[in-house]
């Protein structure tokens, strides 16, 4: 074994940071075996200073993350404060000065991860991320690495700890909103601004990362199409129930049927409580990936929380490592089938809208008529009357969102529909 340390400097101390620091401190010896060389904690960038972090040599700690990525003597970069800026800026100053980096910033590289490989692979380093998507659970390594001789169709499946967490107690014990959002903040989840979460814009950014990966092709942040889950209700839930289904926030990933485009997307969903995704507790995230030749691989595990982000961190650590001592790179951005990422007008799939309308002679009739006119076929229809209001629960075949979306659009006009209270997209069967 070498007896030279790696150096490592980590950037943030938060929930993730003082987590690696731990397993860095606490599994020294086992790392250094599995890399072999020692590994050492050569500085700590944190914005609060004075606090007290156990474990950590106070004399490691810095307010200057640009002098300690620039130190010149630092191998591997530990990128945990998230955001955009100064995370980017700190990202490509350290390949420039000779560091690989190790990244749970799945923001940053939905937006900029073509620069940020091409920073990398200009300077010879590596960029891994495994933390950045689903937590703990290796899903972009497998996709990476070891799917790399199949061709990946699609990519399914609930990739937010926090949404989920509240999802399952807006469910399961009928909590409230707020309430459940706090404690998925108190238990680490949640970004540090929770719109992220319950807008879906760090589902949308995973999804930008998987489908990217997966299909060969730059997916953005911008590419994605995004609904968060602000809007779900308990009457939502309740009329789940009665088809037999649950709701979960999902991320879905496709490509065409012709192979010639790619979709990506991310909205709250019913599916069947037989689906193994319904039965995704808590912070736990599950991906289905498809592909030609494996069939459907599922990958389960925590989504979130501290020592399990830093778990796929430290993993990134030993692998990045091993490269440096062998003189090598791991496998940088592979973007070469360049496939057109199509709007959400084009995605097919099926539909469960809430309407209320007037409950008279003819109104079922006029609303199957919108249907039947933008070419949606109906598959069920559920009615309740309530003091000459009544109200119509629409479930359709397939079709596309664009006809779905004309199809709103002549509802909300029809004097006898007072209002459609929900569209949710029924995914997973
Ligand atoms: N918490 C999770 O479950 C989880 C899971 C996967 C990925 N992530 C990602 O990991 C990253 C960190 O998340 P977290 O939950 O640890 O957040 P956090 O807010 O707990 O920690 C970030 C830390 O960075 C510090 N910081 C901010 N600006 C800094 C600067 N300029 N220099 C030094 N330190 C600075 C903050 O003070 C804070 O302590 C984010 O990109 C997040 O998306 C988090
Ligand atoms: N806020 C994120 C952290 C893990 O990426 C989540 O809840 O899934
Ligand atoms: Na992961």
């Amino acid at each position: 074994m070498r007896t030279r340390p790696l150096k490592v400097a980590l950037l943030g101390c938060g929930v993730v940071g003082s987590e690696v620091a731990r397993i860095m401190t606490t599994h020294a010896d086992d790392l250094a075996a599995r890399i072999g060389a020692p590994v050492e904690l050569a500085g700590v960038a944190v914005r609060r200073p004075s606090k007290v972090r156990e474990g950590i040599d106070p004399d490691l700690v810095t307010t200057d993350a640009t002098a300690l990525v620039k130190r010149g003597d630092i191998d591997v970069v530990v990128e945990v404060i998230g955001g955009i800026e100064p995370a980017r800026t700190l990202i490509t100053t350290a390949f420039e000065h000779g560091a690989s980096v190790v990244s749970a910033n799945k923001a940053l590289l939905a937006q900029d991860g073509a620069a940020l490989h091409a920073a990398a692979e200009g300077n010879g380093k590596d960029l891994y991320y495994e933390a950045a998507v689903a937590g703990a659970i290796p899903l972009i390594r497998p996709l990476r690495e070891s799917l790399a001789g199949d061709k990946v169709n699609r990519v399914l499946g609930i990739v937010n700890g926090t949404t989920n967490f509240i999802l399952d107690k807006m469910d399961s014990t009928g909590a409230g909103y707020q309430e459940a959002l706090d404690e998925a903040t108190a238990l680490g989840y949640a970004e540090a601004d929770p719109t992220a979460d319950v807008e879906a814009f760090d589902a949308a950014a995973k999804a930008a990362i998987l489908a990217g990966i997966a299909f060969h092709t730059r997916v953005r942040l911008d590419d994605v199409y995004r609904e968060g889950m602000t809007e779900v209700t308990a009457a939502d839930f309740a009329s789940a129930k009665q088809m037999g289904c649950t709701i979960k926030l999902l991320a879905i990933c496709e490509r065409a049927a012709d192979g010639g485009s790619v979709t990506a997307r991310v909205h709250p969903a019913m599916i069947p409580l037989t689906h193994p995704l319904a039965s995704v507790r808590g912070a736990y995230n599950a991906v289905f990936v498809e592909s030609d030749a494996a069939g459907q691989l599922m990958f389960y595990g925590p989504g979130a929380g501290g020592a399990p982000t830093a778990s796929a961190v430290l993993g990134d650590l030993v692998a990045v490592c091993r490269n440096r001592l062998s003189g090598a790179t791991g496998p940088g951005e592979s973007a070469y089938a360049a496939l057109p990422v199509s709007p959400m007008g084009d995605v097919v799939t099926r539909y469960h809208i809430s309407l209320d309308v007037a409950d008279k002679p003819g109104v079922l009739a006029q609303v199957a008529t919108v249907f039947a006119e933008h070419d949606v076929s109906i598959d069920t229809v559920r009615q309740q009357g309530k003091d000459g209001e009544a109200s119509l629960v629409v479930v359709t075949h397939r079709a596309s969102d664009a006809s779905l979306a004309g199809t709103v659009e002549a509802l909300r006009s029809l004097d006898t529909v007072r209002g459609v209270a929900s569209i949710m997209r029924v995914e997973g069967e």
